[in-house]
């Protein structure tokens, strides 16, 4: 089997991708995120309180004919934004892209927290990482991944996610129409549950290429890229009035500032960011103040390949034995 659906921007900045799912019978439609950096599959539902509720589409368990309530089972998850959300399981028929899998878990939430309220494009989410990060207890599920993986023509699903328009997300094999070249695979850690990998090194601009192992985890459920300090500061210090600043817990700049590329390497290939990439935002509708998509990693204990890295390229996330990570021009 095979199943291939959009990746759609949910605002104007990327800072997440959507996808059309459907769950149960007949089947419900709802918008979620896949995000290689968690492994819960989770819904708005009609057991979200209302309050909570602004405007996303909800899973109705009980208007499903295939749904089943998994007795005795709950969940709890929080995101690296401090994001979260809570509840029950029941397993239902779920597709992506036309791939089904049959007693899916569909984690429906009971509490959501503020920040996920306020993100009316966003129906919830579909961790893609390793199925060793599911929150659910007493016994752990099985991510809509790894249960479609035996049915899957090829063990893997790629990303093509892209600056500002609408990219993909393929399962079960790898379509050459969309990358140029040949894909670079490298190594991946699989504990204790994320796509984990090194970059080969980096240079900003035009400047040498610094060969150095940077470990850290391929999330398309993160926006922005976020690397050691000791290269941020290197990036920043090429770009007029940059600053570290503490209110915006961030590298900001003036959005009229020339910003240079930014270079990441996998294995022997490198990957050009662009400056617009990384002037990601203005930090507020009318200010002259821009937040970058290069930010330090030093709060977070671990670097993360968010979207402003992986939209750069078409990537192959391998479910193989060793699993390994693939990244093609596009
Ligand atoms: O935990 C790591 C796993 N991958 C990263 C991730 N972060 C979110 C997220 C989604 C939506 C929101 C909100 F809608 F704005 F609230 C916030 C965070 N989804 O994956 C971080």
């Amino acid at each position: 089997d095979t199943g291939s659906a959009a990746a759609i921007p949910i605002n104007e900045v990327d800072i997440a991708y959507v996808t059309p799912v459907t769950i149960g019978t007949p089947p419900q439609t709802l918008m979620l995120d896949l995000d290689t950096g968690s492994s819960d599959l989770w819904v708005f539902s009609s057991l979200t309180p209302s309050n909570q509720v602004r405007g996303q589409e909800i899973y109705s368990p009980t208007k499903s004919s295939t749904s089943k309530l998994l007795s005795g089972h709950t969940w709890s998850i929080r995101y690296g934004d401090g994001s979260g959300s809570r509840g029950t399981v029941y397993t239902d028929n779920f597709t992506i892209g036309g791939l089904e899998v049959k007693s899916q878990a569909v984690q429906a939430a009971l509490e959501v927290s503020s920040m996920l309220t306020q993100e009316q494009s966003l129906d919830g989410l579909v961790g893609l990482g390793f199925s060793a990060l599911n929150t659910v207890r007493p016994s752990s599920q099985l991510t809509f991944f790894d249960n479609a993986r035996p049915n899957l023509d090829e063990e893997v699903f790629t990303a093509d996610l892209k600056y500002h328009a609408t990219g993909s997300y393929d399962f079960g094999f790898i379509d050459s129409k969309k990358y140029a070249g040949n894909i670079t695979y490298t190594a991946v850690q699989q504990s204790p549950g994320y796509w984990t990998h090194s970059l080969s090194g980096y240079s900003v601009g035009s400047g040498a290429f610094q060969a150095s192992q940077i470990s850290g985890i391929s999330d398309t459920g993160t926006t922005l890229l976020y690397l050691p300090t000791a290269i941020v500061t290197a990036y920043y210090r090429q770009v007029q009035g940059a600053q570290n600043s503490q209110y915006y817990g961030g590298y900001v700049f003036p959005c009229s500032s020339t910003l240079p590329t930014f270079t990441f390497g996998i294995e022997g290939a490198r990957f050009t960011i662009p400056a617009s990439y990384i002037n990601y935002t203005r930090i507020s509708p009318t200010s002259t103040t821009c937040y970058g998509g290069l930010q330090s990693s030093s709060g977070l204990g671990i670097n993360i390949f968010g979207d402003v890295a992986l939209k750069r390229a078409f990537v192959v996330f391998s479910g193989t034995n060793p699993p390994r990570i693939g990244f093609a021009i596009k």
